[in-house]
């Protein structure tokens, strides 16, 4: 039976990596997917992973219909045998229910990859349709660590390593960035909510006591 598969976790979990995987894996076997991305960090129309990974995508704008397209390469005569989707948080509600009807009257698979929550803890609206429409939402098995070892299940942006909790929904970017820049860092809920980065951590740590100590 074709699913809609939802792949989430923070950012910097794999997500890319796996999609790429799935990838290799099918072609290796004569299969062919339409792979599609937005917005990846890499450039426009490339899927990319930080083990250095990369592919050719077709690159989304909000006016794509993922089903129409798909009916069009098909009708042109080529083989889709399954989607894969990264970035999918960027995608607009409307897209993930072309998703879903692509797996029900094409009968493909779909494998959508993305993070779930930005950086202020909320859903993104294409995330938030797919916990509601996919069949099975998959969490990532490598984990992402906090700065203190926990399991990062959120995502920060940090600027000049300071977590921050204004701006706009969607800003490209990366982990482990100078902390001059804009960046993200995965961290635990615990320190999430506390506003604490592995820079605030470290501040913390070399600032002297407040009371003198014998
Ligand atoms: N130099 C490295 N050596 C081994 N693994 C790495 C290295 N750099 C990144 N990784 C792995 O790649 C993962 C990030 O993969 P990627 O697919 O780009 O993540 P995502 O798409 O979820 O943001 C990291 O969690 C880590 O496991
Ligand atoms: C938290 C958050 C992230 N983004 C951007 C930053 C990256 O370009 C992507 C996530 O990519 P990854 O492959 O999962 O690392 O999303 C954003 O725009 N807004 C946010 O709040």
């Amino acid at each position: 039976m074709p699913e809609l598969v939802f792949f989430s976790g923070t950012m910097d979990c794999g997500k890319s990596t796996l999609a790429l995987q799935i990838q290799h894996n099918r072609s290796a076997r004569g299969l062919q997917g339409m792979i599609y991305t937005r917005d990846d960090r890499a450039g426009e129309g490339k899927l990319s992973s930080r083990l250095g990974l990369a592919t050719e995508a077709v690159e989304v704008a909000d006016d794509l219909d993922f089903y129409d397209h798909v009916v069009q390469a098909l009708t042109a005569g080529g083989r889709v045998d399954y989607v894969i989707v990264d970035e999918a948080q960027f995608l607009i509600p409307p897209q993930i229910d072309q998703l879903a009807r692509v797996v029900d009257d094409l009968e493909l698979d779909v494998f959508a990859f993305g993070i779930t929550t930005d950086f202020r803890s909320k859903l993104f609206p294409g995330s938030q349709r797919l916990v509601e429409l996919a069949d099975r939402v998959e969490v990532l098995q490598v984990e992402a660590l906090c700065w203190c070892g926990a399991r990062a299940t959120h995502n920060a942006r940090t600027v000049g390593g300071e977590m921050v909790v204004e701006g706009a929904q969607v800003v490209v970017g990366d982990v482990n960035r100078p902390e001059s820049e804009v960046g993200y860092e995965v961290l635990c809920r615990r320190h999430h909510r506390r506003r604490m980065t592995a820079a605030g951590e470290r501040a913390a740590a070399l600032s002297p006591d407040v009371l003198p100590v014998d």
